[in-house]
């Protein structure tokens, strides 16, 4: 399979009053056509900072510092904010945090898929109330309720209306930026299931942001864990969660309570992650492992690939020190 978007070295500061805080470290994955990647940490490591310079929709006191997002052959850190404007939505498009909250009450929701239609390409408004029929039935809703206002659906109903604006455009890659958040845990559910659909009958390319690691290992192909502004593990989900390498990737999966394993014992990391303006030297983690060594203080590990497709920031992969 192909890669259809490639995030290469990326470096993103904001230009904070205290210093620069690097919230996202030489991050470097990729995605493939067809595929959904779960980019996965706690809250502040740095997730949203990767999507938005994917789009180069940093705000102020943020910036690209180095690196490059490279879709489909073309870089996008370097592009001309007119090329951008034509990638934004068609060929990318987000799902934004609490995303149902993001509809305006006094406009129908057809209204609402038709303007971003009419918006991003040069349709007639009946080709686009048409298409905006044919998205509503794709994303579960009935067409005819294209003239119903956003407080006539419920929350996981108006979370697909915005999954429909997402695909308006027909794009290549979508980002869904912890967008169920707020939603229960059934209805979540359903809304990741209706991605999966997606993915799978459009061949959609998906990033699936997310802090919530059962929900993004019950749907996505590979997984992408960060921590402190970097990704420290990158494998298939099946290896994330049957062998993982990275102490906090194994940190992450004992703090998960398992539903089908009632009796396994859950453990939080001991700690705080570290402040982004005043990052410690070497490792981001060290001072939360358990195994950290006197190199950790001394060099950042690399993500190296350490078997097929898993990719591991640690020296612990480089040698035989687990022994
Ligand atoms: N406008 C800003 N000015 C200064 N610092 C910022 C700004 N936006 C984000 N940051 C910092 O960058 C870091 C990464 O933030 P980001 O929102 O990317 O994390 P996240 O993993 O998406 O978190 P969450 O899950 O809470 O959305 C945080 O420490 C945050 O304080």
């Amino acid at each position: 399979m192909s890669n259809i978007l490639e995030v290469k070295n990326l470096t993103t500061h904001y230009f904070t009053a205290e210093g620069p805080a690097e919230a996202a470290g030489d991050v470097s994955f990729s995605v493939r056509k067809g595929e959904m990647l779960g980019l996965i940490g706690e809250s502040g490591c740095g997730k949203s900072t990767v999507a938005s310079s994917i789009l180069r929709l940093i705000e102020y006191p943020g910036n690209i510092v180095s690196g490059e997002v490279v879709l489909d052959g073309k870089d996008l850190v370097s592009a001309k904010e007119k090329e951008l404007e034509k990638i934004r939505w068609k060929d990318i498009s987000v799902i934004p945090q609490s995303a149902m909250n993001s509809l305006n009450p006094v406009y129908t929701i057809g209204d609402q898929i038709i303007e971003s239609i009419l918006l991003h390409e040069d349709v007639t408004k009946k080709v686009a109330l048409e298409r905006t029929k044919s998205l509503l039935e794709l994303v579960g809703i009935d067409k005819d309720r294209w003239k119903s206002y956003p407080h006539e659906f419920s929350g996981g109903m108006k979370q697909r209306v915005a999954i429909a604006m997402a695909l308006s455009c027909n794009p290549k890659l979508i980002i869904s930026d912890e967008s169920t958040t707020g939603l229960d845990v059934l209805t979540q559910a359903q809304v990741m299931a209706l991605m999966k659909d997606l993915q799978k009958r459009l061949d959609l390319s998906i990033i699936m942001i997310s802090h919530d690691l059962p929900l993004v290992t019950s749907v996505c192909d590979r997984i992408a864990i960060m921590y402190a502004g970097k990704i420290v593990e990158w494998a298939s989900t099946d290896d994330i969660v049957n062998d993982s390498r990275h102490p906090y990737s194994q940190g992450l999966l004992n703090a998960t309570p398992d539903l089908l394993n009632p009796d396994k014992e859950v453990s939080s990391i001991p700690g705080t992650v570290p402040n982004l303006v005043n990052l410690p030297s070497g490792c981001r983690f060290k001072e939360r492992c358990q195994y950290a060594m006197n190199r950790c203080s001394e060099e950042s590990p690399a993500l190296l690939e350490v078997k097929k497709d898993h990719h591991v920031a640690c020296f612990l992969e480089e040698g035989d020190y687990r022994e």
